[in-house]
């Protein structure tokens, strides 16, 4: 809930791996909207040198780190995703990293409005109260599973797997102020982004 007036207006922006967030994000982007990715702020994290390296190698051991010091992405989401303690002892590092990250980052944009990009937004509870409005991006699940066997040549029982630690199709929708269907191409995406965006920009207008 919008709060303070020197802050700006919030879209959450969330939905099931490989629904199509990044792509409905890149498109209010070009528009204007500043974009705060709560993935890129874990990959950054974890990156060579990231700030969650020493606390990650404490927890889980050199096996985990590559050479180059970065998270092994492969090995931990193999972990991550067939055992519930590994993926929590995970989220304990990074979530509280994230959460602090990502608010300054939206604190710190200039912009008409800000997109928080969130994939558990609706798992975890604790963004929705930073958002304005909740906009949920939804594709059928055998095109979204589909979809992410392609990009990240991940296994169908892994896409699956990982979609089981996620919210259902329906807990989003229920939750959710606005709905980008994906299950289209994306011309179609980026004409539903295109009237969000007038609307976002008209919203955040009158709360200024
Ligand atoms: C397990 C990890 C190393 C796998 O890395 P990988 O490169 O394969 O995936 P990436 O980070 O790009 O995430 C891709 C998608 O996986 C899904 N996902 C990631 N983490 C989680 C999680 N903890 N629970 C459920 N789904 C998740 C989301 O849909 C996300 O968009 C990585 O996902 C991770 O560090 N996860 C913990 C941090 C987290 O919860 N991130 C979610 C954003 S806040
Ligand atoms: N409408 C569409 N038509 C065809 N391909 C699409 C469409 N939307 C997205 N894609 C493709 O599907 C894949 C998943 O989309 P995207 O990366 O935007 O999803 P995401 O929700 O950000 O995923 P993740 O949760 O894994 O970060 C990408 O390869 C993207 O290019």
């Amino acid at each position: 809930m919008h709060t303070m007036s020197n802050s700006p207006y919030v879209v959450g922006l969330t939905g099931g791996i490989g629904s199509g967030k990044s792509a409905a994000a890149d498109r209010f982007g070009e528009l204007g909207a500043a974009i705060v990715d709560t993935d890129a702020i874990a990959h950054a994290l974890t990156a060579p040198g990231g700030l969650a390296i020493p606390a990650i190698r404490a927890a889980f051991g050199d096996a985990l780190i590559t050479p180059d010091g970065a998270l092994d992405r492969k090995a931990m989401r193999d972990r991550a995703f067939a055992d519930p303690n590994e993926r929590r002892r995970l989220e304990a590092i990074l979530h509280p990293a994230i959460g602090a990250e990502s608010a300054r980052q939206v604190s710190a944009a200039r912009a008409p409005y800000v997109v928080l990009v969130v994939p558990l937004l609706v798992e975890s509870g604790k963004y929705r109260e930073r958002c304005d409005s909740l906009c949920v991006v939804d594709c059928p699940i055998d095109v979204q599973v589909g979809r992410v066997m392609t990009r990240s040549r991940l296994p169908e029982e892994q896409v699956r797997a990982i979609m089981a630690t996620q919210a259902s199709r329906e807990q989003r929708l229920a939750a959710a102020d606005e709905v980008i269907d994906n299950g289209g191409d994306l011309a179609a995406l980026i004409a539903q982004v295109d009237r969000l965006h007038e609307k976002y920009l008209a919203a955040a207008r009158a709360l200024a």
